[in-house]
């Protein structure tokens, strides 16, 4: 252990006539010194971004299982934080504390607290893997481990967000075709929309990619969630929340291997079987018509408000009445039982979006007050 003040000269100390010989830091050891306190900042750096995920767990989400986990990971950190590695910070000789990027001055949403401290921790801990090699091998060893525990906490944790804001989504805004897409998606956005489905089904791959990393930006922003109609390729290639699948699409179990169990599953239904099969097939959540004949999807009968009863007495998971749903009639779906609605033409042909969306979720909190 090295605990010197660092002192590289050669020269002799008079202090009241004693002279004391001053021994120079070794190569060896001031190197040793920059490894102490690499170790020691990042282990610091590791604890703080653990504790940030750890009261949102606890606070925001009232989630023990996942609180607990923060801890342990926390708590293992704080082993390897050992006196003398302690002993070799010297924080006003750090020119890093000056250092911050004007991204974390300020933040969008919780989304972007958390995924900035999980980003945060995952590098400690690779930065804890490499130098603690030269350090201690078991530290390197276990600081790796940790590394990929914390890639499982944030999957899991950032599933269950997706989860619990599916559940409070009211209304659904599904995209077509406009000059005006952004603006009026940024519009619903403003007046509270929480879930976004992109959905194009003319344009080429390379406008769909495009529009697609655009809209899941905007959402990223207003913390809503971002799903892709049709492709799972594209909801993979921009990191979208989710897929959205009907009867002819991808199947399910295909999908979901592909997604994995985090990522968010829609399936279009128009009928009881199709609803059951769904919901055993393990969806997400399901669409529920179309309510009532549509120009935005040609040729498919509606379901009417039967379906939508039925839905409302029998569905488990989250469900979407869907299928010419506007300010006019959306009071007689909600009487019928929906408790939430997709719509496609009454927010995309709005002349003011974010006053539709605020009349329609008012409509939808009437009933049950937001969850
Ligand atoms: C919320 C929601 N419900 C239903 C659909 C329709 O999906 P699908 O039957 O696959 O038809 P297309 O949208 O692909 O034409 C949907 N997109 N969203
Ligand atoms: C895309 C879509 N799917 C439906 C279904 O019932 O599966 S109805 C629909 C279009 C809904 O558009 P609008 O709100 O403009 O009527
Ligand atoms: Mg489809």
């Amino acid at each position: 252990m090295v605990t010197r003040t660092y002192d590289n000269s050669h020269s002799d100390e008079s202090t009241n006539g004693v002279v004391v010989m001053v021994e120079p830091y070794s190569q060896k050891e001031q190197i040793q010194q920059v490894v102490y306190r690499i170790l020691d900042a990042n282990l610091d750096r590791a604890r703080e971004g653990l504790r940030i995920i750890e009261e949102w767990c606890r606070f925001g989400l009232n989630n023990a299982q996942l609180a607990l986990e923060c801890k342990r990971l926390r708590q293992e950190v704080a082993k390897w934080h050992t006196p003398e590695l302690r002993a070799a910070r010297d924080t006003p000789g750090d020119p890093g504390t000056e250092l911050t990027h004007p991204q974390e001055e300020q933040r969008a949403s919780i989304k972007s607290v958390l995924q900035a401290n999980f980003c945060r921790i995952e590098e400690a801990l690779r930065v804890l893997e490499e130098y603690g090699k030269l350090y201690h091998p078991t530290m390197a060893k276990a600081c790796k481990q940790m590394r990929y525990q914390v890639y499982t906490l944030e999957s899991s944790l950032m599933g269950h967000q997706r989860h619990q804001l599916l559940w409070r989504s009211r209304l659904y805004l599904v995209t077509s075709p406009s000059e005006t897409l952004l603006n009026n998606v940024e519009a619903a956005l403003k007046g509270g929309l929480t879930l976004l489905q992109y959905r194009d089904k003319t344009a080429d791959d390379s406008l769909r990619l495009e529009q697609a990393r655009k809209l899941r930006q905007l959402c990223h922003i207003y913390g809503a969630l971002f799903i892709v109609n049709d492709r799972v390729d594209v909801a993979l290639a921009v990191d979208a929340d989710g897929v959205h699948l009907g009867q002819q699409d991808m199947p399910v179990t295909v999908a979901r291997q592909l997604l994995g169990s985090q990522r968010l599953i829609g399936l279009s239904t128009t009928n009881k079987e199709e609803m059951q099969a769904a919901i055993a097939e393990g969806v997400d959540y399901i669409g529920v018509g179309p309510v009532y004949e549509t120009p935005t999807k040609v040729g498919k009968a509606a379901t009417g408000l039967e379906y939508v009863s039925y839905a409302a007495k029998n569905c488990s998971i989250p469900w979407f009445a869907i299928g010419g749903i506007d300010a006019n009639n959306i009071n007689d779906v909600i009487d019928a039982g929906a408790e939430r609605v997709a719509v496609v033409r009454s927010l995309m042909q709005a002349e003011q979006p974010t006053l539709v969306t605020q009349y329609l979720l008012s409509q939808l909190n009437r009933i049950k007050p937001e969850p």
